[in-house]
């Protein structure tokens, strides 16, 4: 491989549409499941795997020629009909469009999958107000036009819905990305708030916090970095997007009717012992150290 070869990370689609399934087929016959961020990673496993339990699909995310090529894999796996609505869930009148188009074609959504954001790595001190506002308006003001106007619908028609919201591993703090840390955080409290603000309309609202997952948002790191993403959890190794997709239905399906206002960590123990660095690791931590 030389230096200009394109790098993959993950699974390819054909293997992902492969993957062995831990859920009955049918599961999610009749429902209809909204995924933000479904053009790629881990937003296209969960797409995939609802399609393959049964699931309507209306998928977001803004790159239409992703989500093209994600619809024609939905259909290929038995969903019954998706819905495409290419929209930046940081504009609320976006947001309020998608609902309108899905509650036209479908007349319902059950299921809500919070699964867009992301980061840049940078040192805290160097981190612009451009770049801390786009963060956060990405992860924590995108994710709650979503879920307001998913949990508004289901108030109005009398329906029960279930949300579950991608966050990050930020219990132990994440030096290299504080602007996310604090957003997923933020995004967490509120889910736990609104578990509890909401539960009299029968919304049961969920986070799912994946630690290193491999996934095309590997392509964001520089190399040396990935190449210590595995010591950062004492398995020593990644995990796929499946475990997410899997951790997810898990919460949305009868298994999780009882599970509200939750945070799942699904990375092998990471908030427990490892180190994860996004950025290069200060020579202070190594100091005494003996190789
Ligand atoms: C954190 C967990 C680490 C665990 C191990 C790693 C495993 C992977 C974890 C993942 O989360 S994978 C998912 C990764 N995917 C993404 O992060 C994709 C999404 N990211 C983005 O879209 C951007 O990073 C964004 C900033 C969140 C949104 O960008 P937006 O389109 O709003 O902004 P821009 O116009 O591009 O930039 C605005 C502003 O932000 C600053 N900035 C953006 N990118 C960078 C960068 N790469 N480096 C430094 N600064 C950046 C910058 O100030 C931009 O303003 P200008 O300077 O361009 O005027
Ligand atoms: N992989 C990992 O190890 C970890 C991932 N996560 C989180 O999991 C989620 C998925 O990440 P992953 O699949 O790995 O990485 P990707 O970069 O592949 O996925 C990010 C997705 O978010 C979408 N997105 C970003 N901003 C917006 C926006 N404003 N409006 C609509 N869609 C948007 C992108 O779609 P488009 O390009 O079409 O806009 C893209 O499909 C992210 O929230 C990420 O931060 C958290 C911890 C670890």
């Amino acid at each position: 491989m030389t230096a200009d070869t394109p790098v993959s990370f993950g699974f390819d689609d054909a293997a992902l549409a492969a993957l062995p399934l831990v859920y009955q087929p049918g599961l999610f016959d009749g429902q209809v499941v909204m995924v933000s961020g479904a053009g790629s990673g881990i937003g296209k496993a969960i797409a995939f795997l609802y399609a393959r339990l049964g699931a309507r699909l209306v998928i977001c995310g803004r790159d239409r020629a992703k989500l093209d090529a994600c619809e024609a894999w939905l259909r290929r796996l038995g969903s019954p009909d998706v819905l495409v609505q290419p929209t930046d869930i940081r504009r609320s009148e976006a947001v309020a469009q998608l609902f309108d188009a899905a509650y036209q074609r479908f007349g319902r959504v059950d299921v809500q999958v919070n699964n867009a954001g992301g980061q840049f790595p940078k040192a805290a001190l160097d981190i612009s107000p451009k770049g801390w506002k786009a963060v956060v308006d990405n992860n924590l003001n995108g994710t709650w036009f979503m879920m307001h106007e998913a949990a508004k619908r289901w108030r109005d028609a009398g329906k029960p819905g279930s949300i579950v919201n991608i966050v990050l591993t930020f219990q132990r703090g994440f030096p290299g990305v504080a602007h996310s840390c604090a957003a997923r955080a933020a995004v967490t409290y509120l889910s736990k708030t609104v578990a509890v603000e909401w539960a009299p309309y029968g919304i049961r609202v969920n986070c799912v916090a994946p630690g290193v997952i491999e996934s095309s948002g590997f392509a964001h790191y520089a190399p040396e970095a990935r190449a210590k993403f595995s010591r950062g959890n004492p398995m020593l190794r990644h995990g796929n997007v499946q475990d997410i997709a899997n951790a997810v239905v898990y919460l949305t399906g009868p298994s999780g009717d009882f599970v509200n206002g939750e945070l799942l960590n699904v990375d092998g123990g990471g908030i427990l012992w490892g180190e994860l660095w996004t950025i290069p690791k200060p020579a202070y931590f190594n100091a005494g150290q003996t190789p």
